[in-house]
């Protein structure tokens, strides 16, 4: 699909490159040639998945950190632009869990806005500005969530938060512009991870709801969101910037796309999700 060493001479970070979607954009790029920088909580997730993506060559470098800490972010990009500095950000680690609004703790609205408006756009603010200072362009990548358009009822801090960064996403790319720094966004429709599925469709088989409801009948796949994030980080259409392109088969545009059957739940059914996702929270922070 796309022509081998496209991303010769790139380097791009991609946080919370170590699972999921982020894992598996890091190596589509890295098998184009880019060199990558991966970070997260848990170094150990970062460094087994480092190893792997390297078993037939290239460079990932690993940064465990928590990109809440605006510090700590700070510190990481200035030693990547230290060490070889950055073509391209692929915005990807984010927290979320389903849960009714009104039974959220403070602690629980900030645990996720803190990572996804908050850190995304610390690591955002971190490259940019070494980008602007060097008189370099650079590309962003954000990925978010069909429900920046109409919102996400039982995942309100996600909705808030992710309709801010496709808000950073807009306004950046209008202000960096000049500097030849453009930025877009990704809202894909469910594909299955771990860290998504026990989160969001605690006790389910990871696809089905979605698979029964979606107009194509299926989850998406990993290999279509490496294929639109490999072109949207590509020199391909550098005239593309400030955009927010849904990739799921028009399940927002046919259902909403978003939790709204969650309304039927009552106590119980939220007790019991509650309690898988703090069990799978309880595990993640374990390793961190
Ligand atoms: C129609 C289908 C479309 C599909 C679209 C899918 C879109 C997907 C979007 C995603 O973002 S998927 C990404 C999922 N991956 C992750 O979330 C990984 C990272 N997540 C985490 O680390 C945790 O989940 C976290 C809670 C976000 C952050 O962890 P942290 O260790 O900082 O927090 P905790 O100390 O565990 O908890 C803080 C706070 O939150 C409260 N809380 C946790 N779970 C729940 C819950 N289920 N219900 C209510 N509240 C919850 C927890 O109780 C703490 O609050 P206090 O009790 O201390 O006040
Ligand atoms: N899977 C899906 O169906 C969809 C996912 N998305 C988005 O795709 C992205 C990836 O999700 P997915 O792969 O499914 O889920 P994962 O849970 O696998 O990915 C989240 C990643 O973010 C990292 N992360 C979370 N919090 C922090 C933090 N505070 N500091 C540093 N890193 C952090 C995690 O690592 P660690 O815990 O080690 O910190 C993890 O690697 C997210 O932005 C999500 O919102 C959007 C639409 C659909």
């Amino acid at each position: 699909m796309f022509s081998d060493g496209l991303f010769d001479g790139k380097r791009i970070l991609v946080t919370g490159g170590g699972t999921g979607l982020g894992r598996a954009m890091a190596e589509r790029l890295l098998a184009l040639g880019a060199d990558i920088v991966i970070c997260g909580r848990r170094e150990n997730v970062l460094q087994a998945a480092a190893k792997e993506m390297t078993a037939k060559g290239g460079r990932v470098d690993c940064y465990g950190l928590d990109i809440r800490n605006a510090q700590a972010v700070d510190e990481m990009v200035a030693d990547i632009f230290a060490t070889g500095g950055l073509t391209g950000l692929l915005n990807n680690a984010a927290g979320n869990f389903i849960a009714r609004t009104e039974d959220l703790s403070p602690k629980g609205f900030d645990a996720v806005a803190n990572i996804v408006m908050h850190g995304t756009f610390y690591v955002t603010q971190a490259v940019g500005k070494r980008w602007i200072a060097a008189g370099q362009g650079g590309s962003v990548l954000s990925i978010v969530v069909t429900w920046v358009r109409n919102g996400g009822p039982f995942v309100t801090p996600s909705a808030m938060s992710k309709a801010a960064v496709a808000a950073m996403t807009k306004s950046l790319a209008a202000e960096w512009g000049r500097y030849g720094v453009r930025l877009n966004a990704v809202a894909p429709g469910e594909i299955p991870t771990e860290g998504m599925s026990k989160r969001l469709n605690p006790g389910e088989t990871p696809g089905a709801r979605t698979a029964a409801r979606n107009p194509m009948g299926r989850v998406g796949t990993m290999e279509e969101l490496q294929n639109l994030a490999a072109f949207l980080l590509s020199d391909g259409c550098p005239w593309l910037t400030g955009e927010v392109i849904a990739m799921d088969g028009a399940q927002a545009l046919a259902t909403g796309g978003n939790f709204y059957e969650l309304r039927e739940w009552g106590d119980a059914e939220w007790k019991a999700a509650r309690e898988r996702i703090e069990a799978v929270n309880a595990k993640d922070r374990k390793e961190r």
